[in-house]
């Protein structure tokens, strides 16, 4: 057999595609049968009476599992088990697993080899491909003790499910111990022996074959459909650990990248280019303006095209990148890659413990959200929005100051107008075809459709801004006199007579010059609602005339009895009218009256916002597109962990309660320094996340199974619609498929905890992570008061009883306001109240791969021992296992190439304790 190496990266969980793995020439091969979306085989290893080669000290053996290929015959590294310290019959709780993609069949063989690790300061820091059969050089720190293989079938037919081979030199002589393969089925219960191999592990005997209960998946059903269209290259790994009496827990690890990292940023890119396109129509159509409004205007709107080609490129490069689903730390500066997140990972841990029901814990972990491009040297975005609104206030000259609300609710009109007024134009031509079927019923129905929105329209003008607005734009025009467009105003001011077109009994307004008439909004504005009024009374009227009135919906005028006499008398002198006839003009003078207000505010808003870009140019743009980028990148993440919560408690009904009733908490654990350049990214970081309380979800049902989310809306207010296969659809609460608003509550919680933290502690400033957990504190709190409010009362009564969230919000309080240093306790109490609270949780550094992956393991080890009983002597194992051998260390390598948490000694003499990684995983890496 010739047996080469495959690839660079030594250990390789990644693997082909499904599509390549099936080609022709595999499909002789026996699949393995299999669950779907389960992996395809799981096993766990033993060794038994290890033949040292020297007897100058105890054995730290460490097992290297690779595949040989039933065709090429190549050999790929695939995993390693963790080191066991010191005897020759180790057990190992870090076993293999085989996810449901990898190309792997009956046929396929797989080879263990044993290696005696002398130093494991070196051991793991392997980043070249060691030749097989090569005893690694000994500085490397491992020795070569003895080698065996065994074909998949034969693991799967064997008769207890367990293989006991032989151990032999590499000259395939000398037998230097056994080592036993044990085949893993998650969730299956294991009867018979449950003693026939027994280990002392540091002391703990524990029984290798498992007393589980009975199979249950996290998720109950299937819902893979949705998963599988977001979730790319997964990565597995398996555990187990001992619980305090001494049974076996059974923990899968995945690792999962996302298509919605480059999905979702492309989505928004497109929106903000059509928002911007329109924004820079809207200047062009503001009309005439005087010499200096309009020099503001020109110098405007060339940057203003600029900064969309600026989008358009980006989105044409990102466009590029088809089928890409992660962007790697040493990516994060590339200006074309800004808005995708850094390194977004689904971090799953699947639990299977005895006498307890399985359980899936998720944490998406990802870069923090900030623009490393454009960098932090004049600070991230909370500073940089709060020194320019200063500024801006202050320059007062030159400009009107709009505040950051104020242009915010223009911004919101303008996109409230934008929605309604073809709105209401559907329900208009929808109330004239029911008039011409002469069908009361639809006529009705149409009549109650453009009454609710015609008085939303109308709600939405409510505001002194557009007045003021107005008034600042009639005094911008050349000699600050307004050119007045043709009005209907007065049209509808005193009678609705049916027989004239309203055309003609408008009166009409010919352009002419006056000074500015205060009231003419005014009477503008409230055309829109008397000719409602009119349409409503009509309707009324004629269904009465024809018999039909049995009381349907009515009108507000109809109802408060403010028709007019005129109208009245005008109705019942025309005894069988033509119905479509009657409406038709009223619904053209609604039309019209409506376009004259959209216009009016939609000039009045737009000059609004020339006073927010006309203020420091460029900056201004770039603050924007800063702030678009973080959000960008905030949102992939923030699609992301909904969709997989989503997935994972479909079944769920109390959970459906909650998302449509309350909405749901998104808990981000930042892990950032208040130092330095890490003080820019926590304070865009910071800014990102609060800007995702924009974002609502809306659940449509999907055409295919892979229908990615789609984003809809404008900078003030994005819905995500996310698409579900259609079983899953049905079976959602009705307020759901009506496709009701679904909210989020994000906060975040920062604690740094590297040397750089200390140096902020003893010589720099905290006060950022401190103002930014005490302000997120408090939205918690609301967030709990919400959901006590408006859930059922005897799910919150059984809820208070199951978990003491005052308790933990009050413990949390107190660690926030005791202002210790690097204060660890903070984010696992954010964390605990979210995963309490039904939440989606977050972890973030700079990159999400070294303090991530650190405090990632830390909190699984932490629910392992608190909710699933690990055997508090086995904490630390389990947490070295899982750092060492475990996905977090894949994450280091697919972004580094190198298999090293980016650490030194120094460094992590800062770090608190439980953030170290196990020796030898750590060191120089290039970053
Ligand atoms: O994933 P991170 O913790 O943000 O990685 C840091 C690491 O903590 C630090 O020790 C190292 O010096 C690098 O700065 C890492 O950041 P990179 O973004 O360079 O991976």
């Amino acid at each position: 057999m010739e047996i080469k190496e495959e690839g660079t990266s030594e250990e390789g969980q990644h693997f082909l595609p499904t599509a390549q793995a099936n080609d022709p020439e595999d499909i002789q091969f026996t699949s393995i049968q299999k669950i779907p979306n389960e992996p395809q085989l799981e096993f766990i290893l033993a060794c038994k009476d290890l033949v040292a080669p020297v007897c100058d000290r105890n054995l730290n053996t460490v097992v290297q599992i690779s595949v040989i290929h039933p065709v090429e015959q190549t050999l790929t590294r695939y995993s390693s088990t963790e080191i066991v310290e010191g005897t020759k019959d180790p057990l190992f709780l870090t076993g293999v697993t085989f996810p449901s993609e990898y190309p792997i069949y009956e046929e396929t063989r797989i080879k263990l080899t044993v290696y005696d690790v002398k130093d494991k300061s070196h051991d793991t820091i392997r980043t070249s491909v060691l030749p097989e059969h090569k005893d690694p050089p000994p500085e490397v720190g491992r020795s070569f003790l003895g080698c065996a293989s065994f074909q998949v079938g034969e693991l799967l037919r064997s008769k207890e499910q367990l293989l006991s081979l032989s151990l032999r030199t590499s000259d395939g002589g000398k037998a230097v111990g056994t080592i036993e393969v044990s085949l893993v089925k998650m969730g299956e219960i294991e009867d018979g022996d449950t003693d026939h191999i027994t280990t002392d592990v540091q002391g703990q005997k524990c029984a290798l074959a498992y007393e589980c209960t009975a199979a249950e998946s996290g998720s109950g059903k299937d819902n893979s459909p949705l998963l599988n269209a977001v979730l790319r290259n997964p990565v597995c790994k398996l555990y187990r650990f001992p619980t305090a009496d001494n049974k076996w827990m059974r923990i899968r690890e995945q690792m999962s990248e996302s298509v919605l990292s480059f999905h979702i940023p492309k989505e928004l890119i497109a929106l903000n280019i059509k928002e911007d396109l329109c924004r820079n129509q809207e200047l062009k159509e503001l009309g005439d303006l005087s010499p200096h409004w309009d020099n503001l205007r020109k110098n405007v709107l060339t940057h203003c095209d600029q900064m969309v080609t600026m989008y358009q490129d980006i989105l044409t490069e990102l466009s590029k990148e088809t089928g890409s689903s992660f962007k790697s730390s040493s990516s994060k500066g590339e200006k074309t890659l800004e808005f995708v997140p850094i390194n977004l990972h689904l971090q799953r841990m699947q639990v299977h413990s005895p006498h307890l029901k399985d359980a899936l814990y998720d944490v998406i972990t990802v870069g923090a959200p900030a623009a490393h491009f454009q960098g932090f040297k004049n600070g991230g975005l909370r500073k940089l929005l709060h020194r320019f609104e200063t500024e801006r206030r202050n320059t007062g000259y030159q400009f009107i100051y709009y505040s950051p609300e104020n242009t915010a609710k223009a911004k919101e009109v303008l996109s409230h107008i934008s929605q309604l007024q073809p709105l209401i134009a559907t329900h208009a031509d929808l109330l004239l075809s029911s008039a011409s079927q002469r069908s009361a019923d639809s006529l009705r129905s149409s009549l109650k459709m453009l009454s609710e929105k015609t008085e939303l329209f109308v709600h939405a003008f409510k505001d002194q801004l557009v007045r003021s607005a107005l008034l600042a734009l009639f005094t911008a025009r050349p000699g600050g006199i307004l050119k007045k467009p043709p009005s209907p105003k007065d049209s509808t001011e005193d009678t609705c007579p049916l027989d004239e077109p309203p055309q003609l009994r408008r009166q009409d307004s010919i352009p002419h010059h006056s000074d500015y008439d205060e009231e003419e909004w005014d009477r503008v504005w409230a055309n829109v609602g008397k000719s409602l009024n009119c349409i409503i009374a009509t309707v009324d009227k004629l269904i009465e005339r024809d018999g039909h009135n049995g009381g349907g919906p009515r009108g507000s005028s109809g109802q408060d009895g403010d028709t007019e006499p005129s109208l009245e008398d005008s109705i019942t002198s025309h005894p069988k009218e033509d119905w479509y006839e009657q409406l038709q003009p009223l619904i053209l003078t609604l039309k019209e009256c409506m376009g004259e207000v959209v216009s009016r505010a939609k000039q009045s808003l737009t000059f609004v916002l020339l006073q927010e870009l006309a203020y420091s140019l460029p900056q201004c743009l770039m603050l924007t597109l800063r702030r678009d980028i973080v959000f960008s990148q905030a949102l992939a993440g923030l699609v992301c962990g909904f969709i997989i919560k989503l997935h994972t408690s479909l079944h769920d009904p109390d959970f459906l309660q909650q998302l449509h009733t309350v909405g749901l908490i998104a808990q981000y654990e930042g892990l950032l320094s208040t130092y330095s350049d890490e003080i820019g990214m926590l304070e865009d970081m910071a800014v990102g996340i609060s800007d995702l309380r924009k974002v609502a979800f809306k659940i449509t049902e999907a055409k295919s199974s892979d229908d990615l989310p789609i984003l809809t809306g404008r900078r003030e207010h994005y819905v995500v619609e996310v698409r579900l296969p259609a079983a899953m659809f049905e079976s959602l609460p009705l307020q759901i498929k009506e496709g009701q608003l679904l909210h989020v509550y994000p906060v975040l919680f920062n604690v740094g905890i590297n040397e750089q933290q200390t140096l902020a502690e003893r010589f720099g400033d905290v006060s950022l992570q401190e103002s930014i957990n005490q302000e997120n504190f408090e939205l918690v709190q609301e967030y709990y008061s919400i959901f006590t409010e408006k859930m059922p009362p005897d799910y919150i009564s059984h809820f208070q009883e199951q978990n003491d969230l005052k308790g933990l919000l009050d413990n949390l309080h107190q660690n926030i306001q005791a202002k210790k240093r690097k204060n660890v306790e903070i984010m696992w109490l954010a964390a605990t109240i979210c995963r309490k609270l039904n939440g989606i949780r977050f972890t973030c550094c700079k990159s999400a791969k070294d303090r991530t992956s650190m405090s990632v393991t830390l909190e699984q080890c932490s629910i392992l021992r608190d909710e699933h009983q690990l055997h508090k002597d086995f904490f630390i194992r389990a947490l070295d296992c899982m750092r060492r051998e475990g996905c977090r260390i894949e994450n280091v390598l697919k972004n580094i190439k190198c298999r090293r948490y980016a650490f030194n000694m120094l460094q992590l003499l800062a770090f608190p304790k439980c953030y170290r990684p196990p020796e030898g995983t750590y060191g120089k890496a290039d970053t």
